[in-house]
């Protein structure tokens, strides 16, 4: 089982921990009573002909398994579709079936949602944030929110902030390339994504890859701990008790969440000073614009309501880039000739741009016609989500007994899971080559990209809930990816060393990626 997050947890004294494991064995005893109780319920109803999926094992296998969870789940999925696992509370439904999968997320949809489970894990940092809630709370945002990212706008200005971004990126990169230092380039892209989306949603900039705003750094490192330190939560039966007399992580993540709120407020109050000085139409950050939203609703849309929404974009939208182009500097390191395939492709892209094009030169004459002229970049990075989805596992709680597609029954409160990553491996999807990195499978014989059905490959999700920022995450791992091939070829620090993830709500890599860059010529 994966230890607590170690930088959090210093401060804990021996008596408190001694109390915390107290509390953990009550809690093991408590879980087993309940799994007992819950296996006796499930007996009694099987009798009344329900049937349900073949049962893989109970949550305890997960926790044995935790550091290979999402391999432990593809070696279940090969025997069987969709499986379940008993937990002391609920049936665990786990899928790659692409029926179940639409009908959950699509045909199906309002009985399928984040549940109170979910809610309950995620309120104290994500408050009533779209990440977190279901019903009318869920539809207005996700209104507003849509119409805000079809905006010209936002548009323009996060392009323009993913492009100042790539640049300060490759210059340290460019940096390291020339004293030939080993870069953890996850790390370096975890700053730079945090960096990029706090602009669009704040419209300042917190330079975390510089490291030169004290205060921005100590809100970034206490928003990422915090997320984590909520993750740790679907892990930690315990978690309510500790929560209740502040002790252990809990007492952390309380302390993170002061400190995140002190730094979102400050800018929402300095935002609303400044807004009240400038015209409407030059807003181009998230929050300014919800907070002309708030004008026109000010009892529902309250600065705390808007501290929520744009936290949960934060939260979805910088991690899962990172990771992605993170797997994606990793493919590269894996198949050189992909890689070249690649550098081969935008450098004919971007032959008008001169081959002493500097950096900057290069990322701001890169316009959105030839981004989207870059098919075979735009497939391997849709290769790298297929193989490695940012989220590799999406739970859903069932809110009535229901049938699903295959006929196998599921009850009030069960978890539904889908599981992009499992689903990338299984050949009755993708066929023999399921496990093999090859861009090629997203081009038509004309070599433009051709996409699949969501519910086949849902690492962005589908249906009503599908990922709000899909085309801004294209765009900007798009343009990121583009510089870097351009400037650098890439290759592992130690090819010896295995590159695992780390299990966790994301797919990050465990330790980091630790590479060496070259300059192209
Ligand atoms: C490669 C990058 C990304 C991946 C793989 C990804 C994937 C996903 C997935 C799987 C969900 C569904 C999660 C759930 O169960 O609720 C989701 C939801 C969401 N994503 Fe993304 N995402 C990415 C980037 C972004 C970015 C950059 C943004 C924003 C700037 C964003 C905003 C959102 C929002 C707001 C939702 C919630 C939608 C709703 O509940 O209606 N995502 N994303």
């Amino acid at each position: 089982m994966e230890v607590e997050p170690q930088s959090n947890t210093s401060s804990i004294s021996h008596s408190q921990s001694l109390f915390s494991s107290l509390v953990l064995l009550l809690s093991f005893l408590i879980l087993n009573f309940l799994l007992i109780w819950n296996l006796t319920k499930l007996a009694i109803k099987r009798k009344k002909n329900n049937k349900y999926h073949p049962v893989a094992g109970t949550i305890f296998h997960h926790l044995v398994n935790f550091r290979r969870l999402h391999d432990f789940s593809t070696d279940q999925a090969h025997k069987h579709k969709t499986f379940r696992l008993l937990s002391p509370l609920r049936s665990e439904v786990y899928t790659t079936d692409p029926a179940i999968v639409e009908y959950i997320l699509k045909t199906n949809f309002s009985n399928y949602g984040k549940g109170e489970y979910n809610y309950c894990n995620m309120k104290d940092l994500l408050g009533d944030g779209i990440f977190a809630v279901d019903g009318a709370k869920w539809q207005h945002q996700r209104k507003v929110a849509s119409i805000d990212f079809s905006r010209r706008i936002l548009r323009d200005y996060s392009t323009k902030t993913f492009k100042d971004n790539v640049e300060k990126l490759a210059v340290l990169i460019s940096e390291a390339a020339i004293t030939n230092t080993r870069i953890d380039i996850q790390d370096l892209l975890m700053k730079s994504t945090m960096d990029s989306i706090f602009q669009v949603a704040f419209g300042v900039e917190l330079n975390c890859i510089t490291a030169s705003n004290r205060e921005g750094r100590e809100f970034a490192e206490a928003f990422d701990d915090a997320s984590n330190l909520i993750t740790w939560r679907y892990v930690d039966i315990s978690w309510k008790i500790k929560k209740l007399l502040n002790i252990g992580c809990e007492a952390v993540l309380k302390k993170k969440i002061r400190i995140v709120d002190k730094f979102i407020y400050k800018m929402i109050c300095s935002k609303i000073e400044q807004i009240s000085k400038l015209q409407h139409d030059s807003r181009q950050d998230m929050l300014s614009r919800f907070l002309l939203e708030s004008e026109k609703d000010p009892v529902n849309i309250t600065p705390r309501y808007s501290r929520d929404i744009i936290l949960s974009f934060m939260i979805a939208g910088k991690d899962t880039t990172a990771i992605t182009l993170s797997w994606f500097i990793y493919m590269l390191c894996k198949n050189p000739h992909i890689e070249e395939k690649i550098a081969e492709e935008v450098m004919t892209a971007t032959k008008e741009f001169g081959e002493n094009a500097s950096i900057r030169e290069f990322s701001e004459k890169m316009t959105d016609e030839i981004i989207n002229s870059m098919h075979y970049l735009h497939a391997s990075l849709t290769e790298t989500l297929r193989l490695y989805p940012g989220i590799p596992l999406d739970p859903k709680i069932c809110f009535s007994d229901d049938t699903l597609p295959d006929g196998f029954n599921v009850r009030k409160g069960d978890m539904v899971a889908y599981m992009p990553y499992a689903m990338a491996r299984m050949k009755f999807i993708w066929g023999k080559d399921a496990e093999v990195f090859w861009p090629e499978r997203w081009l038509g014989d004309n070599g433009v990209f051709t996409p699949e059905s969501p519910f086949k490959f849902p690492a962005f999700q589908a249906g009503p809930r599908i990922c709000l920022g899909k085309e801004f995450a294209y765009r900007q791992m798009k343009i990121f990816a583009a510089v870097l091939v351009r400037f650098f070829k890439f290759k592992l620090g130690d090819e010896e060393k295995p590159v695992k993830y780390r299990t966790m709500l994301t797919l990050q890599i465990d330790h980091g990626l630790h590479i060496h860059a070259i300059l192209r010529k």
